[in-house]
């Protein structure tokens, strides 16, 4: 079995936030609090330790007291050049992601996604939800990995490739369903952010 000791959760705060105007998004209050304190306190007790992935603000993310890293191309390429980040400053055998602007993470995102990935020997586990009529979305950016990945994920990145889902095929790799939507709820725009907030008040 994987202890969490050997888990580093990296948060994903590196994105442009164009839908939300630009403002970053880990950043913005949500009930009051920036948005990236609520998935730091639903993360940090599944794992060892935490990660910061982040491009702008670095100063204000570091106040957390935990590592704050940048994509190595600040283009802003995506999830994955967040991931390669993390991957390669990881000081564990795992890292488990999570995006800045999911504030309602499954509590037991780790056991779910842990015992998936022991139960079958995958290199990597993502999580997917079912939606009420019963079908299930990928949620690709919450995601187990073996560190080990890093030279695979490099290689991936230099050929041009960007799409997760693609990586992801290349892999040894498996998902879980996890029955609740709502907890992977996201923010994109600042209606959205109203109505989240409105629904965990
Ligand atoms: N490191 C890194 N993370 C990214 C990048 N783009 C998106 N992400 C992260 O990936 C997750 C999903 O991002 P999206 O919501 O699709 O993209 P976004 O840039 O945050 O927002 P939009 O510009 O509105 O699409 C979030 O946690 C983002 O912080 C990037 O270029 N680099």
């Amino acid at each position: 079995m994987i202890s969490q000791t050997e888990i580093t959760g990296l948060i994903l705060a590196g994105g442009r936030a164009q839908r939300m105007g630009g403002i970053d998004k880990g950043l913005i209050p949500f009930h009051h609090r920036p948005l990236i304190e609520s998935v730091i306190h639903r993360l940090r007790p599944q794992v060892g330790s935490i990660l910061i992935n982040a491009n702008r603000n670095l100063e204000q993310y570091s106040t957390y007291g935990f590592p704050v890293i940048s994509d190595d191309d600040l283009s802003f390429s995506g999830p994955l050049a967040g991931f390669a980040a993390g991957l390669k400053a990881c000081p564990t055998e795992y890292v488990v992601t999570a995006p800045c602007d999911s504030p309602l993470l499954p509590t037991n995102l780790v056991e779910l996604l842990v015992t998936k990935m022991t139960e079958g020997s995958f290199d990597l586990v993502y999580a997917s939800s079912k939606d009420p009529a019963g079908k299930t979305w990928a949620q690709p950016v919450f995601c187990l990995m073996r560190v080990s990945l890093s030279k695979s994920l490099e290689e991936f990145i230099s050929l041009g490739d960007l799409k997760i889902d693609r990586w992801f095929k290349e892999l040894n790799s498996s998902t879980v369903v996890f029955d609740s939507e709502s907890a992977f709820a996201n923010i994109n725009t600042p209606e959205e952010l109203l109505t989240l907030e409105k629904a965990s008040s």
